[in-house]
């Protein structure tokens, strides 16, 4: 291994989306030297335990509910064998190995400089690595990011037996597909992890605190969601806590003691518990306060809108400054830095624009979401300002199943003003993926209701329902 540099001009702690994104645009680009710093794996939360992992699992729970959905039109699927899931695992582990070898040759390529090591913030220009094999380093950096990302929330001590559980890390361990599950949480990951078990015929209990999930969202997609769980078969039980849970300590299956809304209850023989209840930031012991970064009550480092920390020179972005959780917002953040420290007098004002924000709950069916639900809107305009559009429907691709196994399909369109400028745009349905892209652009644009009716349809998609409301 090369000697590790003591000088560099950019020290990034933490080789994830965001990290990443900065590094190797201040290098590659603008000809900066950095180097970053990963304790773990390269490519962070999202290439290692996050969006990459999930979004391979979840596309074979897709392809599970098209064989079903199959037979329908005709097809004589013969299902010989149950479902590998053991093989796939395997698989979609090696996939993440050989994406961890190439974000590292691309980090050689692009002049980076790669250590791997637990970084540790002395001061405002240095920091202490410590190395595999447990020798310390000091690097003296001129611009020092932390894009140490965040972790799994642990659910409260409280709760005996809680301990028993695992977490969204945990999910991507588990290599025999299990007969029964139960999650708790009601967000993002909750939502698609009890989702895609639901589709590979795990029985699925999802637990959560109030009525419906993914409360963050348009009351539409709440409660649109919520049911079709329901209609598929995931047991949601509601306005929920956990008493305590046990582990038989033959089988290691749990027994869960509830509440939920239907009064006390026991869940047995359950194979994986898994808390899905948020993040929380790593910052703990990297030296952050005691280099005078700030950091909010929930120990997220505050951030201005540049992502200057309270420390000159020092800078944060991602998962750890608490604004917007997702890969590409990291991603942006990290390259807009980038921009503006070394692109000379053109980037002097690059910055991320977290309004607006296009975002995707890989659930059953998918959901895509931008800019205000209807009650932030209301809040912000008032309702006599708003026109709001709605639609639900069945997809074509339906069209040869049984009533029962129709899924639905809702959209909704927020309008402010008499221009009716598009303030929020909320789509259910299959889909929704790769649909709300195209239209994110177009809310960032300023479009109006006028602009999506100007629009020809493209005929017969799910999409073209959105510029012909009425
Ligand atoms: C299950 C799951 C599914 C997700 N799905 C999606 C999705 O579909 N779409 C989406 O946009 N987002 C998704 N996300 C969110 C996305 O993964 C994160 O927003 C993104 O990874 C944040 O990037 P980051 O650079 O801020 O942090 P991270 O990617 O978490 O990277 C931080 C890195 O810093 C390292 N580190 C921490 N402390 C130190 C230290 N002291 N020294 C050295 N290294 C350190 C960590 O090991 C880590 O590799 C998902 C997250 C999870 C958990
Ligand atoms: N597709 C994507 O882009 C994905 C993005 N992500 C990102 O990662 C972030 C973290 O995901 P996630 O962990 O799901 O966190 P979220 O913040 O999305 O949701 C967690 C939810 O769990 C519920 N909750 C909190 N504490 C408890 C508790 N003690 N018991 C029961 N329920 C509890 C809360 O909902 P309530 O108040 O209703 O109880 C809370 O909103 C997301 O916010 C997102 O930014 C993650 C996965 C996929
Ligand atoms: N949108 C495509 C994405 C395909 C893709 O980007 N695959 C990645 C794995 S997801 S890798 C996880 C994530 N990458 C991305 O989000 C892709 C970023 C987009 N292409 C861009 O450049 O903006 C990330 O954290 N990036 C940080 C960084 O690279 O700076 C890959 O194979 N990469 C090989 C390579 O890069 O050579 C899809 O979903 O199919």
């Amino acid at each position: 291994m090369a000697p590790i540099s003591k000088e560099t001009d950019l020290l990034v702690i933490g080789g994830g989306s965001g990290g990443l994104g900065c590094a190797r645009m201040a290098s590659a680009k603008f000809g900066a030297k950095a180097m970053i710093v990963e304790a773990m794996r390269l490519g962070g939360t999202c290439v290692n335990v996050g969006c990459v992992p999930k979004k391979v699992t979840f596309n074979a729970a897709a392809l599970a509910e098209a064989i079903h959905d199959s037979k329908a039109y005709g097809f004589s699927v013969q299902e010989t064998k149950p479902f590998d899931f053991t093989t796939f695992k395997h698989k979609r582990d090696a996939y993440i190995k050989r994406l961890n070898g190439i974000y590292e040759r691309n980090l050689a390529n692009d002049k980076v400089e790669y250590v791997h090591g637990w970084a540790k913030l002395l001061n405002r220009n240095e920091v202490e690595i410590t190395l595999d094999d447990g020798t310390k380093t000091t690097v003296r950096a001129n611009k020092i990011l932390i894009a140490v990302g965040g972790q799994p929330t642990k659910p409260s001590p409280e709760i005996p037996g809680a301990e028993y559980g695992i977490d969204s890390d945990g999910f991507f361990d588990i290599d025999v597909l299990p007969k029964k599950v139960a999650l708790v949480g009601a967000g993002y990951i909750a939502v698609e992890f009890a989702g895609m078990f639901n589709a590979l015929g795990t029985e699925t209990h999802l637990f959560i605190r109030h009525k419906t999930f993914l409360r963050n969202f348009d009351p539409m997609i709440q409660e649109g969601v919520t049911s079709e769980y329901e209609r598929l078969g995931v047991h949601v039980h509601k306005e929920s806590s956990q008493n305590r849970i046990e582990k038989d300590p033959n089988t290691g299956k749990l027994t869960i003691h509830y509440k939920d809304s239907n009064g006390e209850g026991k869940l047995e023989d359950v194979d994986h518990l898994i808390w899905a209840i948020g993040r929380t930031p790593m910052t703990k012991n990297i030296g952050l306060e005691e280099a005078g970064v700030k950091l909010d009550e929930k120990g997220y480092i505050v951030t201005d809108e540049y992502q200057n920390t309270s420390v000159d020179n020092i800078y944060a972005l991602g998962d750890v400054s608490g604004r917007v959780e997702l890969t590409p917002v990291a991603i942006a953040a990290g390259r807009r830095l980038s921009e503006r420290l070394y692109g000379g007098e053109q980037f002097k004002t690059a910055r991320i624009d977290y309004e607006n924000v296009p975002s995707v709950v890989f659930a059953h069916p998918e959901v895509g979401s931008i800019g205000l639900t209807e009650p932030q809107a209301v809040e912000k305009y008032g309702r006599d300002n708003l026109t709001i559009y709605k639609t639900s429907f069945t997809a074509m691709y339906y069209a040869m199943m049984e009533p029962e196994d129709k899924a639905p399909t809702k959209y909704k369109v927020i309008c402010a003003g008499p221009e009716q400028k598009v303030v929020g745009l909320h789509i259910m349905g299959l889909g929704s993926g790769e649909m709300l892209q195209g239209f994110g652009v177009a809310v960032k644009m300023g479009a109006t209701k006028k602009d999506l009716d100007s629009c020809i349809a493209i005929h017969p998609t799910s999409a073209e329902e959105l510029v012909t409301l009425k």
